[in-house]
């Protein structure tokens, strides 16, 4: 479990150590680990490192000191290293000296022709935006074709909600110290490949947490020798109509796709269901569906009285319920529906739906807003996108980074119902059944692209290419 940090916990963690951190031990760690960084992308580039170009572009604080102290380890090691002072009079100064007695130089521009620019504007310290001066500079290097490395985190993004400012860094790679910062997942993306130095700093455990892949593989239930179809999870799923029977094709057909246990369908698109999947266990009605473990409703169900009947009809079972997209405009029109209830709920919303469950849109502070309604709506709230984020009533999170963006399509969510959905009838507790699903679903859309364009059909049948993959690492 990687966890994810604020900047205050970050600094009274570095407090703790009783380091001077001006030009500490903690800030040569930190430099050595930016300099073994640049060392690293120089040789990616091209053979070598002798000769090679870096830029240091150094703001004001502490983030310019660790560039300072990783340019004067580059420039002993052959490295052409220069560094642009955006504030001469405020540029650290011990990282400065240090810098200046190994030959570093001082410009004023970006040359025409560069490997490396390290981005040390800002970094903890940092709020709003890059500023102007800055944002000049980033755009000139922009066009030399330079990798980007963020000392600490791209500057103009915000370290503990993650907001990308504009105008902002785009890093490569992103080299930070101790543990990652919020930043680091809520503004993925952005920060590029996130390095993290052990500078020998002690942290609590993190409120914010990301599973690694072997850790949702030892979670994903898979038969074992006393297993049958009743003791690994039967779901219910109640989506679809004659309007979208697709949407129950796809949530359906996920689910028995995730797990080997058994999926039952209730809703109008029997036929269709069964068409896809002759597995399906197909029932009238919520009540008359048999022995069910977890229910999934949602997904193209209408927002009538039909699907609010529904819906009351789930929920009063008592059992582990996840409710999406049309299940939650329903709900948003009637919360009290949840009243009551002692069986984990898990919502998944997309922004849309957030904002009809909570009156407001979820962004910018995507953390805090589905904190929020998690503690309001007393369910464990799963906020899709690129960055998924569960929260637990209780605060607690855990968020996948989906690596690309190719789920970005119709029927995509479904998909994501159908195998939560699975997940916790096989009894995973909401908030790991959520962020286990949010994995493979990423890691099946990436599979099944390859690169390029694809719908929701071919995402769900790259599940268990996805699932095979995850089952070779578990131990
Ligand atoms: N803690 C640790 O464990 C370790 C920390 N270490 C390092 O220290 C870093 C934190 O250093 P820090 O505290 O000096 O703050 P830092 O980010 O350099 O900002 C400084 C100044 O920038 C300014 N500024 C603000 N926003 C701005 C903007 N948008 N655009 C432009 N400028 C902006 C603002 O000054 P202003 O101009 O507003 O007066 C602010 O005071 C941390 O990220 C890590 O790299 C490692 O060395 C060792 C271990
Ligand atoms: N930009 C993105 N990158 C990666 N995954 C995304 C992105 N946008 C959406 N997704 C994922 O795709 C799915 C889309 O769900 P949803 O918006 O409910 O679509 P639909 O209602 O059409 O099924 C969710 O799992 C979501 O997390
Ligand atoms: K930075």
């Amino acid at each position: 479990m990687t966890g994810y940090y604020t900047a205050a916990q970050i600094r009274a963690a570095e407090e703790a150590t009783g380091d001077l951190l001006s030009g500490g031990v903690l800030m040569v760690r930190a430099a050595n680990a930016v300099a073994g960084t640049v060392l690293a992308r120089l040789r990616r580039r091209g053979a070598g490192v002798y000769g090679r170009r870096v830029l240091l572009v150094v703001g004001a604080g502490n983030n310019g000191g660790d560039a300072l102290f990783a340019g004067a380890t580059l420039v002993r090691r052959g490295v052409r290293v220069e560094a642009l002072l955006l504030d001469p009079d405020r540029a650290h100064r011990a990282g400065l000296s240090a810098f200046r007695r190994v030959g570093g130089r001082v410009t004023d521009g970006v040359p025409q022709t560069l490997d490396v620019a390290v981005d040390a504007v800002v970094g903890l310290g940092g709020r709003g935006p890059l500023r102007p001066q800055a944002a000049a500079v980033f755009d000139v290097i922009a066009q030399t074709g330079a990798t980007v490395v963020a000392v600490d985190l791209p500057s103009g993004i915000d370290p503990d909600t993650g907001v990308v400012h504009q105008p902002s860094v785009r890093a490569d790679v992103s080299v930070t110290f101790g543990a990652p910062r919020l930043a680091h997942l809520l503004a993925g993306p952005q920060c590029g490949e996130v390095v993290v130095a052990d500078i020998g700093i002690d942290l609590p455990e993190s409120s914010v947490d990301s599973p690694s892949n072997t850790e949702v593989a030892q979670w994903w239930p898979l038969p074992g020798p006393h297993d049958d179809k009743y003791s690994q999870g039967v779901v219910g799923i109640v989506a679809g109509s004659a309007t979208y029977p697709g949407a129950a094709v796809l949530s359906t057909a996920a689910a028995v796709a995730a797990t080997s246990g058994m999926t039952r369908y209730i809703g109008p698109a029997a036929e269709q269901v069964l068409a896809v999947c002759p597995e399906v266990v197909t029932a009238a009605g919520v009540g008359a569906a048999g022995r069910v473990q977890a229910w999934a409703i949602g997904p193209g169900i209408g927002t009538g009285d039909q699907a609010h009947e529904l819906l009351a009809d789930v929920l009063a079972a008592d059992l582990p319920t996840l409710i999406d997209a049309d299940g939650l405009t329903v709900l948003a029109r009637d919360p009290g529906l949840l009243a009551g209830r002692a069986a984990p709920t898990l919502l998944t919303p997309h922004a849309g739906e957030f904002a009809r469950l909570a009156g407001a849109d979820p962004t910018p502070d995507r953390l805090t807003a589905v904190r929020a309604l998690a503690e309001r709506m007393n369910a464990t709230v799963l906020l899709k996108g690129r960055i998924t984020l569960v929260a637990d009533p209780d605060g607690r999170v855990s968020g996948n980074d989906a690596g690309s963006s190719w789920a970005a399509t119709a029927g995509a969510g479904d998909v994501l119902t159908g195998i939560a959905g699975a997940l916790l009838s096989a009894g995973l507790p909401a908030r790991a059944a959520g962020v286990a699903a949010a994995r493979v679903h990423g890691l099946a859309a990436a599979r099944a692209s390859g690169g390029a364009p694809i719908g929701a059909s071919a995402l769900r049948a790259a599940v268990a290419p996805a699932l095979r993959e995850l089952s070779d690492l578990r131990e």
